[in-house]
């Protein structure tokens, strides 16, 4: 049962209205000081306030004031107030105040009812709005409702106060960056660098000199001293993205500095000692590359003290409309677009997709659909998602795998280069991949580059 606080001073007038609300808990109090004590010692989410009250009967200033202090203490309760009958200007006054209703007298009990139990209704959804916000959006931006996703949180959130080496594990686009974060903005280290390298993008010559920095002189166009990255995340965290194509002599120097915490540039006689937390992530099966002797056992066993596998998306249910709702909000910001949602067959598609790019491709979806929507919701053709019952469309397209790849690649570099008018940067962000990937793509189908 919910708690109701009655605010009025006639016994009379406490007693009629106990009668009434027989669904709630009904708690009186007589004058403002009871009131506030017993708004701090029973938390309702709704209050009834006579405004008449002492030592101020025939006015409404005292009830005015215990308002302005319910309304201080616990801004989120409803207040329905109950003035005089013809009172109808600080009833107005207090609705200005922050007030939720207000009821003139004489008391009719069954109306009064309705009102109360439309408070407890708005109070109600206001407060599961309140908790979906909070449980499923966190300060580092992490979007996740669905149970697998909590557990991941869960995990990320006993890992942060430790200095223990984690190892995240998810295909591409499934959020290992974002995690990493949370795992260096929910420790001691927030605050402190947070210092991302992929593995993957840098040519296997530049990658030592990346991570460990230089000294003037150590090669040809090393013209002066320049700190890696490891030393730049000193006190912070390392996210070494991509791990599994760490390049194997490499991995030696990188076992050394996680065991020894000490670091050499290249070039350079003097040891260096790092304070540096670090994660690792790839979606390759490392467990399989030790085994075939392209990665270290030592190390794979280094960087694993704790290992996180990130589900994919099509594995996540509801997060695929939370994310879909949290994407749509913040490009329809960026875009200055009024859109208020999916249309039923919008969500349906989505949900029915398939994500093979995970987060990262949910993403550019919605941010397509945003631009591209014509009416105020986003529908399924907005999306651009290849419907999977749509016979006809599958009749059409070839069956040899490499084909449909090469055809589906074609066709979306086509459509970004339209959205990006041609700018090469903006049309490889919209398909999520680097400029250098786009352009061998391109050079690969024979397209022609803008000019
Ligand atoms: N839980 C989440 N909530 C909100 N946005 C997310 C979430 N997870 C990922 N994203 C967004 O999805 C995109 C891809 O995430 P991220 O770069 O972390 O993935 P990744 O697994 O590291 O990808 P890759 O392996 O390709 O580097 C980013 O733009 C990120 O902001």
């Amino acid at each position: 049962m919910e708690t109701l606080l009655v605010i009025e001073d006639d016994l009379g007038i406490q007693k009629q209205l106990k009668w009434t609300f027989t669904d709630h808990e009904v708690i009186t109090a007589g004058d403002r000081e009871s009131a506030i004590a017993a708004l701090r010692r029973y938390e309702p989410k709704v209050v009834t306030l006579d405004l008449g009250l002492p030592p101020d009967e025939a006015n409404a200033s005292e009830g005015l004031a215990a308002l302005q202090q319910i309304l201080e203490l616990a801004p989120k309760t409803k207040v329905v107030v109950i003035t005089g009958n013809d009172d109808k200007d600080n009833a107005l006054k207090a609705i200005a105040m922050g007030a939720h209703d207000f009821y003139q007298k004489p008391i009719d009990a069954d109306t009064l009812d309705i009102i109360v139990s439309r408070a407890f209704f708005v109070a109600n959804i206001e407060h599961e709005n309140d908790r979906l916000k909070q449980s499923s959006l966190d300060d580092n931006g992490f979007i996740g409702n669905s149970p697998q996703v909590q557990q991941v949180s869960r995990m990320v959130d006993r890992i942060a106060p430790t200095e223990i080496t984690t190892l995240l594990l998810g295909e591409s686009g499934t959020g290992k960056e974002v995690l990493a974060r949370a795992i260096h903005e929910r420790g001691p280290r927030a605050g402190k660098p947070f210092i991302a390298i992929n593995c993957a993008s840098i040519p296997e010559t530049l990658l030592e000199s990346e991570l460990f920095g230089f000294e003037r002189g150590a090669f040809t166009g090393a013209h002066k001293q320049t700190k890696g990255k490891i030393e730049c995340a000193h006190g912070g965290t390392l996210f070494l993205d991509e791990i599994g194509d760490m390049p194997y002599p490499l991995q030696a120097k990188i076992l050394r500095f996680l065991q020894e915490k000490i670091i050499e540039r290249l070039g350079g006689r003097q040891e260096i000692a790092v304070d540096v937390k670090v994660v690792c992530a790839t979606h390759q099966n490392l467990q399989g590359m030790v085994s075939e002797k392209s990665f270290r056992e030592d190390l794979f066993y280094r960087i694993s003290e704790v290992t996180i596998n990130i589900p994919p998306l099509r594995e996540r249910g509801e997060d695929i409309l939370l994310l879909s709702r949290a994407f749509l909000q913040s490009f329809a910001q960026q875009f200055g677009r009024k859109l208020t949602g999916f249309t039923e067959e919008a969500r349906a598609a989505l949900m029915a997709h398939n994500w093979p790019g995970n987060i990262r491709e949910l993403q550019n979806k919605i941010k397509s659909a945003v631009i591209m929507a014509e009416g105020k919701q986003i529908s399924d053709l907005d999306l651009m998602l290849m419907p999977a019952t749509e016979e006809s469309s599958l009749r059409q397209m070839p069956l040899n795998l490499k084909q449909v790849r090469e055809a589906a690649e074609k066709h979306a570099i086509n459509r970004a280069l339209t959205m990006a008018d041609g700018n090469m940067s903006k049309t490889a962000e919209l398909l999520g991949v680097t400029r250098p990937t786009l352009y061998s793509l391109m050079d690969k189908y024979g397209m022609e580059k803008p000019s």
